[in-house]
């Protein structure tokens, strides 16, 4: 689809890279040429998945832990890449979410998902930002989102909440950063089944409605996604600026996906809050 070595040359941080759309993501970047560097917590999760990706497309891929939500360790990990060269691109990914009554989150609860997903992608774009000022380096924020950021989403507020933020980030570093050569772009992914999200969204019981339920009859295939980041994070994309992508089928248009949910029983609740504390 792309002219082969279309991110040659480019530098570019996943955040959550070591698994589902981060790593489907990155996996394209290095087959369009690029060096991929992953982070997350897990270690050994995104050893395995670096060592595949090595394996399979002999491209330079290296690992980073790093959580996120902790600005500190965020400016840890930037200064030793930059050590060893400039990033040219960030991938704001990393993301949590579960469903729950919003009325029954502790504050600790929220603060779970208004973390990583806000403030790790705040901290990660600083971070990113900066030293491209400083420097006089271009550079691209692609930032993973939502279409609760068109829609809202009852049940999963704080990701909603945490996603329309980063949106706004988007838009208003567009302008801010875009006269020092920096670009904001977004992109709002439909349904894309993957362990991380099916296990936190889609527990037992749950309505199954989400590909019959789209327009297009099918949720999203990773390879969609990651040919569309691709395109963004690219110079052919090099006019396209603090602008969130819609790839959802046109779902968002129909439901925001989560109106099943309204139909649970106090019963379904419960079991769902039981389940949690077992671990
Ligand atoms: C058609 C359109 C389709 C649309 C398609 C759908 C689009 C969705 C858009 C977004 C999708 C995604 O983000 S998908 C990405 C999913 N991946 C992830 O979430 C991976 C990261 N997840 C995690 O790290 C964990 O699962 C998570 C619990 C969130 C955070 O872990 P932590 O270790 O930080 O947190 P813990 O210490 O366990 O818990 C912190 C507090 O949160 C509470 N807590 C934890 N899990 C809870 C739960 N399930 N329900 C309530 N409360 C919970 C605990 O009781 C604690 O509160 P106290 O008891 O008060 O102490
Ligand atoms: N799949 C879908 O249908 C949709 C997904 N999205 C978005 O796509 C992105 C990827 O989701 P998906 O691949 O499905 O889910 P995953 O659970 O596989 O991805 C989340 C990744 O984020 C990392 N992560 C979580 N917390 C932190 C942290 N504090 N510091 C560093 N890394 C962290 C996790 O690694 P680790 O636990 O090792 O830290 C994991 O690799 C998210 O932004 C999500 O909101 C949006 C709409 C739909």
């Amino acid at each position: 689809m792309f002219e082969k070595g279309l991110l040659k040359g480019k530098r570019i941080l996943v955040t959550g890279g070591g698994s589902g759309l981060g790593a489907a993501m990155g996996r394209r970047f290095v087959e369009l040429g690029a060096e991929l560097i992953i982070c997350g917590r897990r270690l050994e999760l995104l050893e395995q998945t670096a060592a595949l990706m090595r394996a399979d497309l002999g491209g330079k891929v290296s690992v980073a832990r790093c959580d996120i939500r902790d600005g500190a360790a965020v400016d840890v990990m930037m200064d030793a890449l930059w050590r060893e060269a400039p990033l040219d691109v960030l991938v704001n990914n990393a993301a949590a979410t579960f469903i729950a009554q919003t009325e029954h989150l502790s504050f600790r609860a929220a603060d779970a998902i208004l973390a990583p997903t806000l403030h790790g992608a705040m901290y990660c774009t600083l971070a990113a930002g900066k030293r491209w000022i400083e420097t006089a380096h271009k550079g691209v924020v692609l930032s993973i989102l939502s279409t609760s950021t068109i829609t809202g989403r009852a049940f999963t507020v704080p990701s909603a909440m945490a996603k329309s933020a980063v949106l706004a980030m988007t838009k208003s570093l567009a302008v801010e950063w875009g006269p020092k050569g920096i670009r904001t772009v977004a992109i709002a992914p439909g349904a894309f089944p993957t362990p991380g999200a099916s296990g936190q969204l889609r527990p037992e019981g749950r309505d199954e409605g989400w590909a019959s339920k789209n327009p297009l009859g099918r949720v999203g295939e990773h390879g969609e996604l990651a040919d569309l980041a691709s395109f963004l994070i690219s110079d052919r994309a090099g006019y396209i600026n603090g602008e969130m992508v819609v790839l959802d089928g046109g779902s968002h248009l129909r439901s925001s996906g989560a109106e099943d949910l309204l139909q649970w029983t106090d019963a379904q609740w419960e079991k769902q809050r039981a389940a949690r504390s077992k671990g």
